[in-house]
């Protein structure tokens, strides 16, 4: 009979987890960022607040957002007025419209991902779902395996309200599981649906209003694997290190409380402050096993939260201008979507390095960092490592 110490050596994997496809979806309903000021206001009933909506206006052309993807449109929400008052009773309607659709908007990201893996997806022995839009038992993890009609022994993970950083823990948790189950496939799955922060505006409450600027609804999906069967599958970035921290002196920098009008958001004016700070100590911790000081000599994916934090970021680390190029492309051409935004971001920098002749995925460079900040304030980092393009094929 096998030692418990030999049958562990057969269950890990040789080599390092990497992402082998990206899908991503977003709901058909597309706003300007531009004609957004009228649609809240208009759809509130809130005309008659000229400078709150003057101010909401300016607050918008600050975002650098163009558009946004949203569930919501003009026709739901006046079959369903609670979610036009500022803070009448509304979770129960809010709940009852996103706990379909938020894994059906998953599935549409999830069936991108395995068509380019290109895989049966009896093959797929993992799910991990994160999503801050829902709670409800069974999860959308569970809808999600009979929407794409996966094995019902596929072994879930659901993370709930993880926020902006549920993209980059996603992907940690998914390189465990592929690095420690030989063999394992894992469908990785942020799907988000925002209607909780859909309100009337109110000037008493400022963090309402910021959220309505920079929110999208979208989902992202990844298949996850180590040891990649290279006549069949191709590895796109793999994943070499993970860290996540809470940052110090950061307690109720974001925060939020499911109440009977939805999610209460707390936003403090420092939260771009607090995350450029502490970056340098967040990356110090991922980088030193590699031995990487320099963060202009990596590729970046952060997580789009918002156009401060990227100018912060850029300012307080001394990076290059085109560093955060695709997360300020993705912020721009979808707001800040929450843990997917990261994919978004993943799938932008490997199709323009193709489509630039660059020699890797990573924008010609071998080394990156996936970073995600979120509630607590939580910050998530992903050492990245880019793979060779063969532009031959
Ligand atoms: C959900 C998660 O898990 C994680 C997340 O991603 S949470 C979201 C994280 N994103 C953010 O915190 C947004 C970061 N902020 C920004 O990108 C920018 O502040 C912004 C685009 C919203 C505005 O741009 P700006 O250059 O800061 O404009 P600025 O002129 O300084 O501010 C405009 C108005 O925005 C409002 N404002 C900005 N940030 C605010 C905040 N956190 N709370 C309340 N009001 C805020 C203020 O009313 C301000 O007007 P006053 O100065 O007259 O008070």
């Amino acid at each position: 009979m096998e030692s418990v110490k030999e049958f562990r050596k057969g269950q890990h994997s040789e080599g390092p987890a990497s992402i082998l496809a990206i899908g991503t979806a977003n709901p058909s309903n597309c706003v300007s960022q531009a004609d957004y000021p009228d649609f809240l206001f208009r759809t509130t009933n809130s005309e008659h607040l000229i400078q709150l909506k003057e101010k909401f206006k300016l607050m918008c052309e600050k975002t650098m957002i163009r558009k946004r993807h949203m569930y919501l449109t003009e026709e739901i929400l006046k079959k369903n007025p609670s979610l036009c008052s500022f803070m009448k009773p509304s979770l129960d309607r809010r709940q009852e419209m996103v706990e379909p659709e938020i894994p059906k908007l998953a599935k549409e990201a999830a069936i991108k991902a395995l068509e380019e893996w290109g895989q049966p997806k009896s093959k797929i022995t993992h799910l991990v779902f994160c999503t801050t839009s829902c709670v409800a038992i069974p999860g959308p993890d569970y809808h999600l395996i009979k929407l794409l009609g996966l094995p019902p022994s596929v072994n879930r993970t659901m993370t709930c309200l993880h926020g902006c950083f549920s993209g980059a823990a996603a992907l940690r948790i998914a390189k465990d599981l592929a690095e420690n189950n030989k063999g394992a496939r894992v469908l990785v799955v942020c799907s988000e649906i925002m209607t909780f922060n859909f309100r009337a505006p109110s000037e008493a409450h400022m963090d309402f209003l910021v959220g309505q600027t920079i929110f999208g609804d979208g989902a992202a999906a990844a298949v996850v694997g180590a040891d990649p069967d290279i006549l069949i599958e191709r590895p796109i970035f793999i994943l070499a290190n993970t860290a996540q921290a809470i940052l110090p002196d950061s307690e109720g920098a974001v925060e939020g409380h499911l109440r009977e009008f939805g999610m209460t958001l707390q936003l403090l004016r420092k939260v771009p402050q607090l995350i450029a700070d502490n970056m340098q100590n967040v990356l110090e911790e991922a980088f030193t096993p590699i031995g990487i000081k320099d963060w202009n000599s990596i590729f970046w994916i952060a997580h789009p939260g918002g156009r401060a934090i990227l100018d912060f970021l850029e300012a307080k680390l001394g990076l290059k201008e085109d560093k955060l190029r695709a997360s300020r492309h993705v912020l721009s051409e979808y707001g800040n979507m929450a843990g997917g935004s990261v994919f978004f971001v993943l799938d932008d920098m490997r199709k323009k390095s193709i489509e630039k002749g660059k020699v890797t995925t990573g924008e010609g460079l071998d080394w990156g960092v996936l970073v995600g900040c979120g509630p607590g304030l939580t910050a998530e980092a992903v050492v990245l490592h880019s793979v060779a393009i063969d532009h031959s094929a």
